[in-house]
């Protein structure tokens, strides 16, 4: 590790001094100051744009700052690269993992590390190595699985184990609980603070104060590119830090009366989805929301949620074959084809689980997104030709009143942060009040201030007398916004329940496919996820 700088005795692992970026006109950070002592997990959080990933983008070598100083182990460094940064210690796992899908994970371990040549001692090396590893630090992982046959929380077990193989001695996790399920946020939380008990230095980057109060020693507010607060996790609260990122008090609760349903809006009986490859994702699907409800749809990922919110979407994955009866306002809506666009004019709203892929034109601006799909609304058309300036202006002010940062109508998506991006899409969507909205993890990725915004317009849709269907993996949003609760597991619904009478327990079972009550030597859950998902 050539170089690595000099360890300073007693200094702090990581400080940067007086760091400024400018992207044209955004200064995404400015003149930030942070020191991060050895041996501690430190929280950084802050608004969605505030300048999080700028910063750790610049400790890992992606980009050079316009100003300041960075300094590791005490001794000061350029980072030109991330090669610069590996080599000073720095491991990163991303939100969206780097890893190459047709790639072993032994492959992957070694790709791009000093001895990473393919031969066969450095292999049988390696992967005594990775085995080493792995159990040291409870990361198991099969070094011959292909990537793309793994869970999400396991290809995140690769991305640390890559760190750790290339001997990090600072890791920064970018929202590395996003796309876990909640007994996996568990595990890497211990392992995260095992790896601090031995002395590493971790960065955590996150927009869930549960886990900042629960696994961080010290914690950085950011707030529109400046560094605004660091305090010690011991000596403050959730409120208090939502009150340094926002600027203002937030209430971290969603207030809601009872639900008063009317006539059903959505009926499904007997789903049925089999996908191209010939897997079987939907095993009969029946439910039913009525209009002033909000029908929340909970489970692991990969247990055909997605698949559902894409048929009643209207667009089905190419090739597969559908089965069943979908109907909405009493009228049968046909289930094969792809007519999304009939859906829409039929009253259906849909944010999707993935903003970037089936959400955004990225390329498009924030204006041309959010008129996405509804511009030729009668009230975009000027006798033959479409009303430009009309479509302008009702986008910028759904963009205003959504607080999209910055508040350009011209920015390509692409410029936008994560949770900006999901404001754009759900602002699209709920300003269009649907009688039907299906909405999919709309606060992934988002901060506080916004998750406030979005589930009082979830909330606000319902008492307006709309049905919504919420998928999301966060328990937490599904038991605050449902007036009832549907539990998936492998393409079927394997219970429905009353927010107020379910345990947090008896949710996980049945998402585990497993009914609540079953003694432990039945509790064998039937299959696995479709996606393979433990
Ligand atoms: N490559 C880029 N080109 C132009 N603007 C950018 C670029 N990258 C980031 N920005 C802008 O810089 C600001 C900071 O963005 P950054 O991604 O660092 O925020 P963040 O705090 O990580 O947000 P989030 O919580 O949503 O991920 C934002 O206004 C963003 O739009």
């Amino acid at each position: 590790m050539t170089a690595r700088p000099e360890a300073v005795n007693g200094a702090p692992a990581i400080e940067l001094r007086g760091i400024s970026k400018a992207f044209g006109p955004v200064q995404a950070n400015k003149n930030i100051d942070l020191i991060v002592p050895r041996g501690t997990i430190h929280g950084i959080i802050g608004e969605n744009g505030a300048g999080k990933s700028t910063l750790m983008s610049i400790l890992y070598g992606f980009y050079r700052p316009d100003a300041g100083e960075i300094l590791i182990g005490g001794g000061p460094i350029t980072i030109h690269d991330s090669q610069t940064a590996i080599r000073a210690g720095i491991g990163m796992v991303f939100q969206h993992f780097k890893l190459v899908q047709n790639f072993t994970v032994l492959e992957n371990v070694i790709l791009g590390a000093e001895d990473g040549r393919l031969l066969r001692p450095s292999l049988a090396r390696a992967r005594g190595e990775l085995k080493r590893l792995a159990s040291e630090y409870e990361l198991q992982v099969d070094p011959d699985a292909m990537i793309e046959d793994l869970s999400v929380g396991h290809q995140q077990r690769v991305e640390i184990l890559k760190a750790l193989y290339r001997q990090a001695d600072i890791l920064i996790l970018d929202e590395p609980t996003g796309v876990l399920t909640p007994a996996e946020a568990d595990h890497l939380f211990r392992i995260l603070r095992g790896l601090r008990d031995e002395g590493k230095t971790i960065i955590l980057i996150t927009h869930k104060l549960r886990e900042i109060m629960e696994i961080t020693d010290n914690v950085s507010v950011m707030r529109r590119g400046e560094m605004v607060a660091s305090v010690k996790t011991s000596e403050t609260s959730p409120s208090q830090l939502a009150e340094l990122m926002v600027g203002r008090k937030v209430l971290l609760r969603v207030e809601k009366a009872p639900a008063t349903p009317g006539a059903p809006v959505l009926e499904v009986r007997g789903l049925r989805m089999v996908d191209a490859a010939g897997v079987e994702r939907l095993r009969g699907i029946d439910l039913d929301i009525r209009a002033g409800e909000v029908l929340g749809i909970a489970g692991v990922a990969g247990n055909g949620q997605s698949q559902l919110l894409e048929i009643l979407g209207g667009y089905p994955e190419k090739g597969a074959r559908l089965e069943g009866e979908i109907r909405l306002k009493g009228a049968a809506l046909p289930l094969t084809g792809s007519d999304a666009r009939a859906r829409r004019e039929a009253g259906v709203g849909h944010v999707p689980e993935d903003r970037q892929v089936e959400g955004l034109i990225m390329d498009f601006s924030a204006w041309e997104n959010v008129a996405f799909g509804y511009h030729d609304a009668p009230e975009f058309q000027n006798g033959w030709l479409m009303n430009q300036a009309a479509i302008r202006a009702d986008a910028s002010a759904k963009i205003e009143r959504f607080d999209v940062r910055p508040p350009n109508p011209e920015l390509a998506a692409k410029n936008f942060s994560g949770g900006n991006q999901q404001k754009i899409v759900v602002a699209r969507e709920v300003e269009r009040n649907p009688d039907l909205l299906l909405i999919g993890q709309p606060t992934r990725g988002v901060d506080i201030g916004a998750i406030e915004f979005i589930h009082k317009r979830i909330i606000a849709l319902r008492d307006a007398g709309k049905a919504v269907l919420l998928v999301s993996v966060e328990l937490d949003e599904i038991l605050a916004l449902s007036d009832r609760i549907a539990v998936m597991f492998d393409g079927r619904i394997m219970g429905e329940r009353l927010p107020d009478q379910a345990t947090t327990a008896d949710l996980g079972c049945l998402m585990a496919g497993v009914e609540p009550g079953t003694p432990p030597e039945q509790a064998i859950p039937p299959a696995m996820g479709p996606a393979g998902v433990a």
